[in-house]
């Protein structure tokens, strides 16, 4: 009897998705319709093998009957599954997976639709690429997903496990986690509004005196008031000083280490290579040293402020009051503490920063938020928390930047502790779930055909007040704060910290393109985005930073010299 063996092993490609000589992004399963299946589900291409014809004998049947079983029932429970990219043997999806422009691409969107298959060597992980299956699988049914997986280098080294971001949900990450979420509620933050003013107008005092600067202004400021907030150091008058360099340089380790780039995060046996063989290892004990070292001593400073100068509000301070209620280790409440300037530091400054791209590049959106200025707080001083409630436009410029340019676009990964079911597709027990974070805010389905737009008046009612967001959206309008039992803790401190930074830089400057020696505008880029490890934040760009009217200048010295230090 004559078999035609391409028949067989097809059958088998169609099953395993095993697409020989398939290794990079052009090789991804041709284009389907939105919400179709991608070609790895639906068929394979049956011309690239040679034609085979064997003889075969009863052995021979009986191998091919075994082969179709198996062929079969690997194809019924990988129906189940999200659409899958071909992948390659051994690394599987790793290459689609560390391909972030592609992830946040149409195309990808368009191709996988919704919810998305990957197999990174061997580990099932899940991308969303939908605001409603992200919300469905991480918000709603939020109590299957509040792990993380095991990230070696930025967990468990750099943090000795009690990194907040990064820790898996267990006993410790509870009880941190409320400790957090205590002391920053939205009515909790309201103490440190004095310490967000100040920051503020210090902020724009120095924008418009020296507008070159502007990206080490936002970093001074966004470091001084998180040191502040959280362990009440004084005021920091440059980005230059030493604290905020040692703490700087362990961030960039840990978004780098977050990002999963190093090699033990797919190979964990590395973990037991000695030092001497593994210069990542010795680097990454190094940081870690010097990270307890600093977490320890900046903790410990406030425990004797404490006892010497008497209790003034810091997010430590807060910590050491409650530590009977937190049940808190010093340790675990330096590492806290550590870990909240970690988290908090570039993603405000980097929304900061993208927030400022807007104005420049979309100045009708300026010229409207100051005329609500004008309008609400006039010209004779600064706006204050008092005026948020009456400035809609400003607050739902906020909203639209977070939505519009996520400082984090694929968000923080979970861990679905049992098989979950979205819209028919499995979501196997222990896969890794990644909201994608920018295609949620980009969601046609809900934020319309102008999903790509900055377009601030879609936060807005018809009576010119802010709306809550989409159901989706933990009411914000975005998803940027992430999902779930892992929400973003400090969301209230960056919102409020925005809102004041946003509302002084309006109330105060003009910020226009910069221009060539011939007087032609140079618009930024709005497209372009330049990767921190898992923070993406707009390339270096000009503009041009001016006081808007003639008494800013002395109604901004007449507020510093108000700030007693
Ligand atoms: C605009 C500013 C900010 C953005 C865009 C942002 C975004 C995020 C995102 C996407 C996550 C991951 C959520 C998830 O896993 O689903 C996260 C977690 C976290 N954020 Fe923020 N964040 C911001 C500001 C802050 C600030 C100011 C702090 C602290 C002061 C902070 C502390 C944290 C912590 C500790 C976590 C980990 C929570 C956990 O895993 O239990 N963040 N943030």
């Amino acid at each position: 009897m004559a078999y035609d063996v391409r028949l067989i092993v097809n059958a088998l490609r169609k099953c395993t998705g095993w697409f020989p000589g398939v290794h990079n992004a052009s090789a991804y399963a041709p284009a389907v319709p939105l919400g179709g299946r991608p070609a790895v589900m639906e068929g394979v291409a049956t011309n690239s093998l040679p034609l085979v014809t064997l003889s075969l004998s009863l052995k021979g049947i009986l191998f091919g009957l075994l082969v179709t079983f198996i062929v079969s029932y690997t194809r019924r429970s990988r129906q189940r599954l999200p659409p899958q990219p071909s992948r390659l043997p051994i690394v599987g999806n790793l290459f689609q997976l560390t391909d972030k422009r592609w992830l946040l691409s149409r195309d990808c969107k368009e191709r996988f639709g919704e919810v998305m298959y990957l197999d990174v060597l061997g580990k099932p992980t899940i991308i969303f690429n939908s605001l409603k299956s992200a919300s469905e699988v991480l918000e709603r049914r939020a109590s299957n997903s509040p792990g993380r997986p095991r990230l070696i280098v930025v967990n468990e080294i750099l943090f000795g496990g009690l990194g907040l971001a990064y820790m898996g949900h267990g006993e410790v990450w509870r009880r941190m986690r409320r400790a957090a979420h205590e002391a920053l509620t939205k009515s909790a933050v309201q103490r440190y509004h004095p310490i967000q003013t100040k920051e503020a107008t210090i902020l724009v005092s120095a924008l418009l005196a020296n507008p070159g600067n502007r990206e080490r202004h936002i970093q001074r400021t966004a470091a001084s008031a998180i040191m502040s907030i959280m362990y009440d150091y004084p005021t920091l008058v440059s980005g230059l000083d030493k604290v905020v360099q040692d703490m700087d340089r362990n961030i960039h380790w840990s978004a780098r280490a977050a990002a999963g780039s190093s090699l033990v995060e797919f190979f964990p046996w590395m973990i037991h290579v000695p030092q001497r063989f593994a210069k990542w290892k010795r680097d990454a004990l190094k940081q870690a040293a010097e990270r307890s070292q600093m977490f320890l001593r900046l903790f410990n400073h406030v425990k004797m402020d404490l006892v010497s100068v008497g209790v003034r509000p810091s997010f430590s301070a807060s910590l050491i009051e409650r530590q009977d209620r937190n049940r808190l280790s010093e340790r675990e409440m330096a590492f806290l503490a550590g870990s909240m300037f970690g988290a908090g530091l570039e993603t405000t400054s980097t929304s900061l920063t993208w927030w400022i791209l807007a104005m420049v590049a979309f100045p009708e959106t300026q010229r409207r938020a100051q005329a609500e200025l004008d309008a609400v707080v006039g010209r004779a001083r600064l706006p204050t928390y008092a005026d948020a409630p009456r400035l809609p436009y400003v607050r739902a410029i906020i909203k639209e930047v977070l939505r519009w340019r996520p400082a984090v676009q694929l968000g923080v990964p979970h861990v679905a502790a049992e098989d979950d079911w979205y819209d028919g597709m499995l979501i196997p027990k222990g896969a890794i779930c990644i909201a994608n974070i920018w295609h949620c805010n980009h969601d046609r389905a809900v934020f319309g055909d102008d999903a790509d737009d900055f377009k601030p008046e879609r936060h807005l009612g018809d009576n010119g007040e802010l709306l809550p967001g989409p159901k989706e959206t933990n009411l914000e309008g975005h998803v940027s704060f992430g999902f779930g039992r892992r929400v973003c803790v400090g969301r209230h401190l960056a919102n409020d910290s925005l809102f004041i930074h946003t509302a002084r830089i309006l109330w105060a400057t003009t910020l226009k393109c910069a221009q060539d020696e011939n007087g032609k505008e140079l618009p930024p880029d709005t497209s372009a985005f330049e990767e921190m490890g898992i923070i993406s934040r707009p390339p270096p760009f000009d503009c041009v930073i001016a006081p808007r009217f003639p008494e800013v200048q002395s109604i901004l010295v007449e507020e510093r010299e108000s700030f007693e230090d």
